[in-house]
């Protein structure tokens, strides 16, 4: 049954393809209500305006959707790499020609502006082509060495059922990042999507069944996450759990997985440096500090948490930034602004709570500073200078939209500066001399640095972090290896 034929009146009703807006959780093929008929409310964050109930699932049913995994495990793991590869084509196709609406979606249950979201939906099929094409490749990696008359191979293997939990703030690409990986490999997969916005995965679940997946591949599992996910981590059969979300929670599963020894793959908080030293080209630096702090309204795990600029530019770059940040529109995320509002009431507390912080401290307020007045979840695009290294801002993650910038002196300091923090997953870097690049990037602990840029993410890319920021990477080939097992075979031939 679709929400759009049970609930008329939702916004998202207005999607082109009705069959597209989907209440219920998806296991084995088919729609799953909540024994209990148990639902929980989804609200759009702009307006608060009631989007729909989806199915609240319990314990017991995402032991259900564990079990249709493992039976569909054997018979898709043997399936020629050709067919799985053909059924992720297809699924990315039809991504692609429902772009428009699966964009909507989103834009309605997380609010960010319509052509982020946009953005986003290509990114996501982006990771389905690219694992269809890694679908192919052989699985055996012929002759790889000798004992006595034995030739040994190298086989991965698919290491069983899968278990993907994924955050809200992008919704589409956190799932197909992972998903494309497990089931390229020839893993199952039980999802379990943010209760901020399950309609966007069960949307993707509708277009996976479309695209002849069979039955039992593809679970996605709506509703508390502690209750559907803790089982997993006790759960022996699922032999790999892929999270993305906060650090706190990583943590939580991490614990909780220990009994069953199983893979993880965290991808986890960042509190991305950004270093700009006097030789930079000030225009650029700019231009993509701009993109580094405000996409996805800053609740971005890349985003730009800290600014550091060299003293003798810092002036320059600080009233370059602010008259930039102050242009930007704020809006509802339908009416394509630059900034859209934050997710939830958590999100804006911990905007005041940074600002007044930092303020408290001597930070100066160059733009923004306070909630904005379109609504509860809205907060000014604010930017802060000067701000002092105890601010709880340059302890934590924001995640939301506000900047802090403080001036540095040496390249030294710098540096000791953006490593103090439990987090390593990206960090921006704005220099031209070339030994300089080297021996910053050398010396940042971070997964990923980007050099006078911002974009590091796309499919062909490993992602992930250091430290605290995660365990493994996605994306790439090598996003693929936590769902093989590796196996040794000795073949005699003599
Ligand atoms: N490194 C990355 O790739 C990346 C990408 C996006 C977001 N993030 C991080 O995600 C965080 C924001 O997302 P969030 O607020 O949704 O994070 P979150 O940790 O609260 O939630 C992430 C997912 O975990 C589930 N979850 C929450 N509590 C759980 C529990 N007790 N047991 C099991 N599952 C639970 C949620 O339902 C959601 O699906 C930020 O810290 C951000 O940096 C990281």
């Amino acid at each position: 049954m679709s929400l759009h034929h049970a609930l008329p009146k939702s916004p998202l009703a207005e999607v082109s393809d009705p069959r597209l807006v989907r209440s219920f959780s998806y296991i084995g093929g088919k729609w799953t209500g909540a024994a209990s008929n148990a639902t929980f409310s989804v609200t759009n964050p702009a307006d608060g305006a009631w989007l729909g109930d989806v199915a609240e699932l319990t314990g017991a049913d995402s032991a259900k959707a564990v079990d249709a995994a493992q039976a569909a495990f054997r018979s898709w793991s043997m399936t020629l790499p050709q067919e799985r590869s053909a059924m992720l084509r297809k699924w990315f196709r039809l991504m692609q020609e429902n772009r428009e609406d699966l964009a909507r979606i989103m834009v309605l249950e997380q609010g960010k502006p319509l052509s982020e979201a946009r953005g986003e939906i290509d990114y996501a099929g982006d990771f389905l082509e690219y694992y269809a094409e890694e679908a192919k490749r052989p699985n055996i990696e012929g002759v790889t060495s000798h004992l006595e008359d034995a030739e040994v191979e190298l086989w991965r293997e698919p290491v069983g059922v899968a278990a993907l939990i994924t955050p809200w703030n992008f919704p589409a690409a956190m799932l197909t990042r992972k998903a494309g990986a497990a089931l390229a490999a020839g893993c199952t997969v039980v999802c379990h999507p943010s209760k901020e916005t399950p309609f966007s995965a069960l949307a993707l679940a509708e277009l996976a069944e479309r695209a002849g997946i069979p039955a039992g591949v593809f679970n996605v599992v709506t509703g508390q996450p502690a209750e559907i996910v803790e089982p997993w981590t006790k759960d022996a059969r699922v032999r790999v759990l892929s999270f993305t979300g906060s650090t706190e929670v990583g943590r939580l599963l991490y614990r909780q997985s220990a009994e069953t020894v199983k893979t993880l793959v965290m991808e986890l908080g960042g509190h991305a440096p950004v270093i700009v030293f006097a030789d930079a080209e000030m225009d650029n630096a700019v231009e993509e500090t701009m993109k580094a702090k405000w996409a996805t309204s800053g609740q971005d795990c890349l985003g730009a948490n800290r600014i550091y600029v060299e003293r003798s530019v810092y002036d320059d770059f600080c009233a370059r930034f602010a008259e930039a940040t102050g242009r930007l529109t704020v809006g509802h995320g339908m009416d394509d602004p630059d900034i859209g509002p934050l997710m939830n009431a958590a999100a804006v507390a911990k905007q005041k709570a940074h600002v007044e912080d930092a303020v408290a401290k001597g930070a100066k307020v160059l733009c923004g500073g306070a909630a904005h007045e379109l609504g509860p979840l809205f907060w000014q695009p604010t930017v802060l200078a000067d701000v002092p290294e105890d601010a709880l801002i340059l302890r934590e993650e924001t995640f939301g939209p506000v900047a802090a910038i403080v001036p540095f002196d040496t390249e030294e300091e710098v540096v000791r500066r953006a490593n103090d923090t439990e987090y390593g997953l990206v960090a921006y870097l704005h220099a031209m001399h070339p030994r300089r690049i080297y021996r910053v990037t050398r010396a940042l602990e971070y997964g990923m640095v980007a050099v006078n840029r911002t974009k590091v993410t796309g499919a062909p890319i490993p992602f992930g972090g250091y430290k605290q920021s995660g365990l493994g990477r996605e994306g790439a080939r090598l996003g693929m290896e936590a769902f093989t097992e590796v196996k040794y075979v000795c073949r005699d031939w003599a």
